[in-house]
Order: structure tokens, then sequence, then C-alpha cells
């Protein structure tokens, strides 16, 4: 039996493309009743065994199992998160950037931070440098363990970086609203024109306009989602103690602390409090804990 991947789902199909590098066209196939019966439904992403029907279409017979899944977009099997910032317009937003790194972390996808626009603060940077401002953030997040890209889709700057993290991987790009998801991936992707914001407004239609998703193919074998993502998130699936798991760099403190269980917000003899203080942790990191912990405690007593 043939395997391949669903690169689409669209009214109750699914389009898979086949492993065998001689078919290009993705088939057209049904889901088997059994996986309705069982609850499930295949996902964009999802690695299948699939059969031939003697009409040219297929049925999906197996899904492979999942490495990760997403909820929104619905996309399972990604390897890695390409999270968009812009410097300004709207602001760099550090809480939110540190939330998206939670759910990629609690997720387990590896993450690519870009920061984008960076044509905008052309003042005090030097060509094709990074502007001063961005340097202390840069230094942060890399020194965490997480790789950050500057780049302007404008300018086409950092295009062929965020291309190539891609290779033989399937992507799927995040960001709030206007930040530049959709024209990095116009960027990214020849012939795509996905519509931008400048685009939708002009025409004066309503901004996100519900659309399936679909894995767009790229040279290199790597896959990229053609739906800017997710734009927010909430604390759906996370709990205290994985919000801790997902802080990196407090792991090796947070070992040492006292208590089990330590929520490193006042207990004595906590070593994350500690390295905070001692500035091995970045107050912003630690600040935006506390503040989720706190969302994460409310949520809880509201349910
Ligand atoms: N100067 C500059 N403007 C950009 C850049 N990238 C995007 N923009 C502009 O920023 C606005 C938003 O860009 P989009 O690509 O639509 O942003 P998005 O993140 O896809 O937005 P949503 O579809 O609302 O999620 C548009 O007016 C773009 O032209 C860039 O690198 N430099
Ligand atoms: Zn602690």
């Amino acid at each position: 039996m043939p395997t391949g991947l669903i690169v689409k789902a669209l009214s109750g199909y699914y389009y898979v493309l086949a492993d065998d590098e001689q078919t290009t066209e993705a088939v057209q196939c049904r889901a088997r009743g059994i996986f309705k019966k069982r609850g499930i439904s295949p996902l964009v992403g999802d690695r299948v065994v699939y059969g031939l029907t003697e009409n040219g279409e297929g049925t999906v017979d197996e899904i492979l199992p999942r490495s990760s899944e997403l909820i929104r977009p619905p996309v399972a099997n990604i390897d890695l998160a390409v999270l968009v910032f812009s410097v300004t317009e709207p602001a760099l937003n550090l809480p939110l950037l540190d939330k998206f790194l939670v759910h990629t972390e609690s997720a387990g996808l590896d993450t690519l931070i870009c920061l984008t626009k960076h044509d905008l603060l052309s003042e005090g940077s030097s060509p094709g440098g990074v502007s001063e401002e961005l340097a202390p953030v840069i230094r942060l997040y890399e020194s965490i363990g997480y790789p950050m890209l500057v780049t302007s889709a404008k300018e086409g700057v950092g295009v062929s970086e965020i291309y190539g993290r891609l290779a033989g991987r399937i992507g799927v790009v995040a960001g709030q609203s206007g930040v530049g998801k959709s024209s990095l991936l116009n960027a990214m992707v020849p012939g795509l024109s996905l519509e931008t914001n400048e685009i939708s407004m002009k025409l004066g239609r309503g901004k996100h306009t519900t659309r399936h998703v679909e894995l767009i193919r790229l040279q290199n074998g790597g896959l990229i989602a053609d739906t800017p993502g997710f734009s927010q998130l909430d604390f759906l699936q996370v709990d205290a103690e994985g919000l801790s798991g997902a802080f990196r760099e407090f792991a090796p403190y947070a070992a040492a602390c006292r208590f089990r269980g330590c929520l490193h917000l006042h207990e004595p003899g906590c070593k994350v409090q500690e390295a905070k203080e001692a500035g091995h942790i970045a107050a912003s990191r630690y600040n935006h804990y506390i503040q989720f912990l706190n969302e994460i405690k409310d949520k809880k007593r509201r349910y």
C-alpha cells in the first residue's frame, strides 16, 4: 500500500501527496469510515497509508503516528514554528513572544524567531546590520537557545534564511495580526500571493477570511502551511508545572529549588528567584512567567 502526506483538507476530501517521487499531483481521497467511528480525523500534515479506488480517487486507510499536533491551525507533524514579530508597527511584543515559546516548547516544536520589518528601523543600524535597540533582545533569546533572524519582506532580507531552515521539514508561521506573516510567505514562495493587509483593506474585505489550510511545497523538499498560523494563544493545555518547564533557562536552577514542585514565586530556597536576582535569568522572562502563572491560576478558578 502506498504512503503519502496529506497536504490539503477540503470539503471532506484529503489530498495526499505520494511519497514516491514520480507522482506530483496530490490524490483526492476520502477517509475510511473507521476513523469517524473512532472519533479521529486525518489532519493536514498526517503521513498516511492510502489506497487507490477505480474512479481514480483514493481512500485514507491508516494514519501513521504523529510527532506533533496543533489545534490552531490544525496541522500534524510540524517540525518548525516560524514565530514572526515586527520590530515596529506593531511594536515588538515580548510578552507574546514568551507566550508563543511556552506553546512551542510544550508542543515539542522547534522554533525560529523572525524579527521583521527591520527596514523600518533604519536609524541607528548599519547597512545590513542589526539596529542597536534590537541587539539585547537578540542576545537574550540566543543565549537561551532560540535561533533569531532579522528580516524584511519589503527588502527581501532574511527570506532565503527562513527558506533554508525549512528544507525537508514542515513549517507553520505564527504571529499577531499585521506583523507581516503573509508578506514573508509571499516573498518566500513565488506565485503564492496571499492577501496581505494592504490588499484586503483596499478591496474593503474583512480581515481573517476563513480559509482552508494547505501545505505548500518548497523546492528544497520543505513544506509550509499557507495560513498565517495562529495569532493568539491561551493556555488551554499548559499547567503550572508545564509552564515552568517551558522556560528552558529555568531548568538548571529549578532542579536545585528546595521544594519539589516549587513554582518559583515566594518559596524559600528557590534557586530560580535567586538566579533572577543575580541576573542569570532575565527579569523580563521571569516576569512573564509570573504573569502566565497567574493566567493559568485564574483560568482554573473560573472553570
Ligand atoms: N516596511 C515594511 N512593511 C511590511 C513588511 N512586511 C509587511 N509589511 C506591511 O505590514 C502590513 C501587514 O502585513 P501582512 O503580511 O498582511 O501581515 P500579517 O501578519 O499576514 O497580517 P494578518 O493577515 O492580519 O495576520 C502590510 O501593510 C505590509 O505591507 C516589511 O518587511 N517592511
Ligand atoms: Zn523555585
